[in-house]
């Protein structure tokens, strides 16, 4: 396994590229460790794909190098880079039984076949295989060679890096949700370095230890689930992670317009939302107050500090609720317990001062 540096990596499908859009790939430095399991993450069309395309050498990079364990290998072909793919379809020989598929790989590079047999082995015991290694592939369901692509993608132990393209997406829902955990637990087993795209947050949030949110061919962000999750940089990326993700409301800065001296305050419509002097004095531009449903006070009480609101709707979704309420014109969600007691009507929301973050032009205010 290698640990992966990308230094100053671009890339233009078109020729002459002129402005930051013609890029799908904007200028990007960064460093994947040895052994981690990182998901790339982002909407259709953010650059994904084509920025792991690069670093298995399907695509030569227009600007910049990769490195694996600080050798160039930017102008290597796939062959070279001594990597593994999983591809979204399954890639098996249907005339193999799934013991010579998940072989394949091993005899293919002449290991001996004592060490061939106990690799297998461990793997197909991994992925719950072991109990089909004779049958011949040809008869199986698309959900079982799609286990044995990942399978023959994980065989390997001398490779420094294995790639998956979203490789879950033909999957069953219910088998999915197994392979998701059983990757982090393979992860964890095997001390693989894991490269992952998805498009579906929650794949990446349950294997990876490194998601790489990115929008628009740039990193947002990059960092451990529980970081994106509570401490976004950006506005979007409050937006795409979480169920709901964050509100976000665009408001003004009331500079020492908070309850107490020293502290500030913005204006939401009529509503004013107390915030730290420090963060306000510190924000230039159009301001954004993010908070996730999952910290947002909501009650039908009225508790010291809580602002008024309309409380629109209740949704019981069986695990928790989600409120929709109205404050100062603007729509939020609030994520409740299952059992709590709230009902539409007049209501209060209080935002939690170690929970609410202020953007400026998108990007957080410390
Ligand atoms: N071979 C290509 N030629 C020209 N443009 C391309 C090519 N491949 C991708 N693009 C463009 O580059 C941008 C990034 O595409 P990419 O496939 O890397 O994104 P993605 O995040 O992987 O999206 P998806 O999840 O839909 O595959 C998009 O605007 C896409 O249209």
């Amino acid at each position: 396994m290698a640990r992966i540096d990308l230094d100053g990596l671009a890339h233009a499908y078109r020729e002459n590229p002129q402005t930051p859009a013609d890029y799908a790939l904007r200028p990007m430095t960064m460093t994947w460790q040895d052994g981690g399991a990182y998901a790339l993450l982002g909407p259709s069309g953010c650059g994904k794909t084509t920025l792991l395309n690069i670093i298995s050498g399907l695509v030569r990079p227009s600007q910049g190098r990769v490195l694996f364990d600080g050798r160039d290998v930017t102008d290597l072909p796939t062959e070279a880079r001594n990597i593994a793919q999983v591809f979204q379809f399954p890639v098996i020989y249907d005339t193999m039984t799934v013991h010579d598929n998940l072989a394949f790989p091993l005899r293919n590079r002449r290991v001996p076949e004592a060490e061939v047999r106990s690799r297998v082995s461990q793997v197909a015991e991994l992925l719950e295989l072991t109990g089909d290694l004779r049958r011949r592939a040809s008869g199986l369901s698309a959900d079982m060679k799609q286990k044995i692509s990942l399978g023959r993608g994980l065989v390997r132990r001398d490779v420094a890096a294995i790639l998956f393209d979203e490789p879950l997406t033909v999957i069953d829902p219910h088998l999915k949700w197994q392979l998701r955990s059983k990757l982090k637990q393979i992860h964890h087993e095997l001390k693989l370095s894991l490269i992952y795209v998805t498009h579906d947050q929650v794949e990446a949030l349950t294997f990876a230890d490194q998601v790489v949110l990115m929008q628009g061919g740039e990193v947002v962000q990059a960092g451990t689930p529980q970081s994106l999750f509570e401490e976004p940089e950006h506005t979007f990326v409050g937006y795409f992670i979480g169920s709901p993700g964050m509100n976000l409301l665009p408001c003004t800065a009331v500079p020492g317009g908070g309850p107490s001296p020293g502290q500030g305050a913005v204006q939401i419509g009529d509503a004013r939302v107390p915030l730290d002097g420090g963060v306000l004095s510190r924000a230039q531009g159009a301001l954004t107050l993010g908070i996730r449903p999952e910290f947002l006070g909501c009650s039908n009480e009225a508790a010291p500090g809580a602002l008024s609101a309309e409380i629109e709707r209740v949704d019981d979704l069986g695990n928790y609720k989600i409120v929709t309420a109205r404050l100062g014109g603007q729509t939020l969600r609030a994520k409740l317990p299952e059992d709590a007691a709230i009902s539409a009507g007049p209501g209060y929301l209080s935002f939690p001062p170690n929970q609410t973050r202020l953007y400026a032009g998108d990007r957080i205010v410390r």
